[in-house]
């Protein structure tokens, strides 16, 4: 590619007010430790204060080290930014660019509607891609096993006939239809808008009648029709393998194409463990192995559409546009999502996390892989090292014998794998896809993986909840660099859980994942010892590998302020005491960072307070409850599952209600909402505890029994309370409040005896 004009451009982003910034924080954080230190020391001296317990100063220094740590990984992380630029125009001509095999997954018929999984399909049957026909194709991975699904796809790829034309003809900027009939018809002033118009009206109410077919498809009558007679026998955990081409682009004709589209349900057996979305891919990765063999792969969640049609374009600038490989093992763009609520009440909308925290890993060893919305190199995720090492280590071809230990047993699954590890991938298969039917249904089988590589140093890696994650990490440890892929308008867009249920399970489950991670042999510390992830890298990892982590460490620390006004004790520095500056500055200090940062990106105020509060409640629930899941997993009392994210259909312009039961108050979807879930107790005591630790400090202050008395509680600890309670308010308020915005009685009631167990350990004597 030397010689070819410029196709990307790695741009090193400036920020030295904020390295100035972090660094205030840190000498804040270090001279509030070293303050905690002497006291401690002191303790032990003549002049002993009042405090009747001496772990206290202790604990909070154990805490406060801990924020320290978490400090400096972040500085790290966001020390050295980069923005990748893209050049799309300059890409050489057509014959040159690659075939690209793009994968889609969804699990679960009533969480992810069929009628969105059609959507995101059909944004990527249209995507512009030169000869996009023979070059790319689409496979869907259904671990539901639903004929509505098969069936949604398969009127999908009808009407694909007609959208990918009418895409190309119009230049569509969005191609997922449900966004782009959700507004009026964009008309350029000029002539042929007549023509227009009407093919507009038509092609909308084209869709409208296929949502209609999809929304009202009903399983006895799909199971009647012929083509889907391989579902009737079919339970849901219980099934061979379906394959079904759906579309076949060799029946086109040339130039009129789009993407083959193939419906693939992996087989399921209740003997098997089917390690979820990572044994999806890897069912995906060798079915597309032995079907069109790409050599590069895109990977989206059923709900990640795309929102740019020129994605794939990007994406080459950024895989073919290095002079040395090894810069783009992987091509990921970041998560954006659509119809996000206003200010991002729950969290979860990740825009200043991944433009800081994710621009700044990018100038380290790459952004990490997040499941969606990246490209992968085939051989890389075969394990294939980065050129350099193939150079210097391993050379010569590996034999068949060795292919087939790591591989498995197909013969074309290996004849295909050989070819990608040794680059000759421009040999496409010749026959029709549709006579790769019977191969690809044993690649599919749940017995194929059994003494293989798969799922260890081959495809997706299996022992996390956060499979992206660890295998991208895998892909950094084999020397891999990641390239990251930030388009506007954006790549992909995919919806943000709303309400409490739904986002703490998700947080709860990344957080499972993560600490999976931390603590097994793929560690990100291993792979920095003995492997080549970047130590800068492994450290960039922890950012979000120590989450669960940090969940204990919070918790006490937000513990000592009402354990504090409940014992009439203090952990913090008096107002009168020149040591309160210290605490002070760095409550403000490290607020102010991060609204700025939130106003740097555009974002409001409530937006940075919102997830400010989020990350309180999710610290004392999802990764709380992550660390506890983790914890009875290592001794074996309990397993992890990969819970499914529900995903509001919006398919038509007009948001239909979802059917809750009206509650009396204003249907915000912005509200907290609440369910029995475990996940919420710890939460829900903490806000008691709170609640009543001001109360009962307030009541001793007013009776003026602390008066005079040096140990008790000062400003410091009523503030540590009160600013709880603000961050929590979610769950106050949820105390008060019935129907789904109401904390549950259940819950309550553990919750309540918790905080009276703790109150009653704090009082005892
Ligand atoms: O057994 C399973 C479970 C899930 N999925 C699919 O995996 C995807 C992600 O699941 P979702 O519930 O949407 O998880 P999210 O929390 O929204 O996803 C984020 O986090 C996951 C890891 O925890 C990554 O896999 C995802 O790519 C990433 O978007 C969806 O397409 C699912 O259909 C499967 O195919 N099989
Ligand atoms: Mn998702």
């Amino acid at each position: 590619m030397a010689s070819a004009k410029k196709l990307q451009e790695r741009v090193a982003l400036p920020r030295t007010a904020w390295i100035l910034a972090d660094f205030v924080i840190l000498f804040l954080l270090v001279a509030l430790l070293s303050r905690r230190a002497a006291s401690l020391r002191e303790e032990h001296g003549p002049i002993s204060t009042s405090t009747s317990t001496t772990w206290l100063p202790a604990l909070a220094l154990a805490c406060e080290a801990w924020f320290t740590f978490v400090w400096l990984l972040n500085m790290n992380g966001k020390w050295s930014p980069v923005r990748f630029d893209t050049y799309p125009e300059n890409l050489p001509d057509e014959q040159e660019l690659p075939a690209v095999d793009m994968f889609v997954t969804t699990a679960d018929p009533a969480l992810e509607p069929p009628v969105i999984t059609a959507n995101t399909v059909l944004s990527l049957l249209a995507v512009d891609y030169p000869d996009s026909g023979g070059k790319l194709a689409c496979y869907v991975s259904d671990d539901g096993c639903s004929p509505v699904t098969c069936y949604a796809l398969r009127e999908a790829a009808e009407f694909a006939a007609i959208w990918v034309p009418f895409c190309r003809k119009h230049g569509v900027a969005v191609r997922a239809p449900f966004m782009y009939f959700s507004s009026a018809p964009e008309v350029a002033k000029g002539t042929a808008d007549h023509e227009f118009l009407e093919s507009w009206a038509f092609m909308k109410s084209e869709y409208e009648k296929l949502v209609t077919r999809i929304e009202n498809a009903d399983e006895g009558s799909i199971l009647r029709d012929g083509d889907f007679a391989e579902f009737i026998e079919a339970e849901r955990r219980n099934h061979p393998t379906i394959v079904k081409v759906l579309w076949d682009n060799s029946k086109a004709k040339t130039g009129e194409g789009f993407p083959h589209l193939v419906y693939v349900s992996r087989e399921k057996s209740p003997e098997q463990y089917h390690n979820f979305k990572a044994g999806a891919m890897n069912v995906l990765t060798r079915v597309s192995g032995v079907m069109t063999n790409a050599p590069i792969m895109l990977n989206v969640d059923c709900d990640m559409f795309a929102n740019n049609p020129q994605v794939v374009l990007h994406a080459m600038c950024l895989l073919l546009g290095f002079a040395d490989e090894t810069q783009s093992g992987f091509v990921q763009a970041p998560q954006k999502f659509y119809g996000g609520l206003k200010d991002d009440p729950f969290g979860n909308q990740m825009e200043v996390i991944y433009k800081k925290v994710g621009g700044g890993v990018a100038g380290i060893q790459g952004l990490f892989y997040g499941g969606t919305g990246c490209f992968h190199r085939r051989k890389v995720i075969y394990g294939v090292p980065p050129p350099d090492v193939v150079k210097h280590e391993i050379t010569g071809s590996q034999s068949y014998k060795e292919l087939q230990t790591k591989f498995g047993s197909s013969k074309e699954l290996i004849e295909s794998s050989r070819d990608i590890i040794s680059g000759d991938v421009l040999a496409r298969p010749t026959e029709s896809i549709s006579s790769r039917l019977e191969v690809a249904k044993q690649v599919g089988a749940c017995s194929y993986e059994a003494g293989t590589c798969w799922g260890q140093e081959i495809g997706w890696v299996y022992g996390s909840m956060t499979e992206d994650i660890l295998t991208g990490q895998r892909i950094h440890a084999t020397g891999w660099k990641s390239a990251l892929l930030d388009t506007t308008p954006p790549a992909f867009l995919g919806c943000a859980p709303t309400g409490g249920p739904a986002s703490l399970t998700q947080f709860k489950r990344w957080a499972t994942g993560l600490l999976e991670i931390l603590i097994s042999r793929n560690s990100p510390i291993l792979g920095a010892i003995f492997r080549r992830l970047q130590l800068r890298q492994c450290l960039a990892y922890l950012i979000i590998h120590v989450w669960p982590v940090r969940a204990p460490f919070e918790l006490c620390y937000a513990l000592l302020g009402p354990f504090c006004l409940l014992t009439n004790q203090f952990f913090l520095p008096k107002v009168s005491d020149e040591g309160f500056r210290v605490p002070l500055a760095l409550f403000m200090a490290y607020n102010v960072y991060n609204l700025m940062e939130y106003k740097e990106c555009g974002l409001s105020a409530r937006a940075w307070w919102n997830n400010h509060r989020m990350q309180r409640i999710t610290s004392a629930s999802a990764w709380l409850l992550a660390f506890l899941t983790v914890l009875l997993k290592t001794v074996g009392l309990s397993e992890t599952v990969f819970e499914v994210t529900r995903k509001e259909s919006s398919s038509r312009s007009t948001a239909d209600d979802g059917g809750a039961a009206s509650t009396g108050e204003a249907d915000d979807p912005g509200l907290f909402t609440f369910d029995s879930s475990p996940v919420f107790v710890p939460a829900t005591a903490l806000s008691i505890l709170n609640v009543v630790a001001v109360a009962v400090g307030a009541w001793r202050a007013l009776a003026g029994t602390a008066t005079g008395v040096r140990g008790g509680p000062g400003m410091g600890e009523f503030v540590c309370c009160g600013w709880m309670v603000l961050c929590l308010w979610p769950f106050v308020r949820g105390l008060v409040s019935r129907g789904r915005y109401g904390i549950p009685w259940s819950v309550k009631v553990k919750a309540g005896l918790i905080v009276s167990v703790f109150v009653h350990l704090c009082t005892r004597n």
